[in-house]
């Protein structure tokens, strides 16, 4: 019997494995950061992981998992911040309701700036990726302008904060956004506020 499967399913099942592979990179990089083993143990770990360095790059694409637009809309996974095949990523989770795009994360040792504290560059990177959803969420995607950025308090890594972000005013193809980072208990850790622009190419053809 033989069985006719769309190459859509393989590429899907690929996907999947990658973002399985991503995940434990990520637990890795967490490792690696916290690690405490000796120095004959690091070389070793460090030669392995060369050896499987080189077996990923056996067979290479030029550029990670392209951004498509699915039946469930848009989908980036190799994106810096919502990417599931991207170790780099957190990845964020964002969910999209009547007061704008919301997420719940948690960050991680490798993203620590001041000590115990997380990197200002993160908040702003995960501050300017909720605020283009926001943008996004309005109908209106565009490419970040201007972002500014007010660090009320240290974030943490390791325990939960909630990232918010809603469009305020639009003009033109110019959407203007606010967005923060929160303890859970409603405590601002970081505002943001940003200039988004829609590029011509995009104004007919933008995905919520
Ligand atoms: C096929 C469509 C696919 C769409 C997919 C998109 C989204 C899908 C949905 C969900 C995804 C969700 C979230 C992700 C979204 C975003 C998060 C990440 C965002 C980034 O990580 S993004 C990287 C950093 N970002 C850049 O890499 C921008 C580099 N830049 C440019 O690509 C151009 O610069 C551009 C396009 C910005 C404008 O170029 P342009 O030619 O279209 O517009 P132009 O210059 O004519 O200006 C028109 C009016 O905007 C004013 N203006 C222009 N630029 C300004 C600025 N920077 N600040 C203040 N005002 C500015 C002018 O002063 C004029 O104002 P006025 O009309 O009043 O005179």
């Amino acid at each position: 019997m033989t069985m006719d499967l769309a190459p859509e399913y393989d590429e899907e099942a690929r996907l999947s494995a990658q973002a399985v592979l991503a995940q434990q990179v990520r637990e890795l990089m967490d490792a690696v950061v916290l690690t405490d083993v000796s120095e004959d143990e690091m070389t070793a770990v460090t030669a392995e992981l060369v050896a499987l360095t080189e077996r990923l790059k056996a067979a290479r694409r030029d550029r990670p998992p392209v951004p498509e637009l699915t039946r469930n809309g848009f989908r980036h996974l190799g994106n810096a911040v919502t990417g599931a095949c991207n170790p780099h990523a957190l990845p964020l989770v964002i969910e999209r309701d009547a007061d704008g795009s919301r997420a719940d994360l948690e960050f991680r040792p490798t993203h620590e700036g001041p000590p115990d504290s997380v990197h200002g560059g993160v908040s702003a990177m995960i501050l300017d990726h909720l605020l283009g959803d926001a943008v996004a969420a309005a109908g209106r995607a565009g490419m970040t302008g201007t972002l500014t950025i007010r660090y009320r308090r240290r974030v943490p890594y390791g325990e939960p904060v909630v990232g918010r972000a809603a469009a305020t005013r639009a003009e033109g193809r110019k959407t203007w956004v606010d967005g923060t980072i929160s303890l859970p208990d409603g405590t601002v850790l970081v505002e943001a506020t940003g200039l988004f622009i829609t590029p011509t190419p995009w104004v007919n053809a933008i995905p919520e």
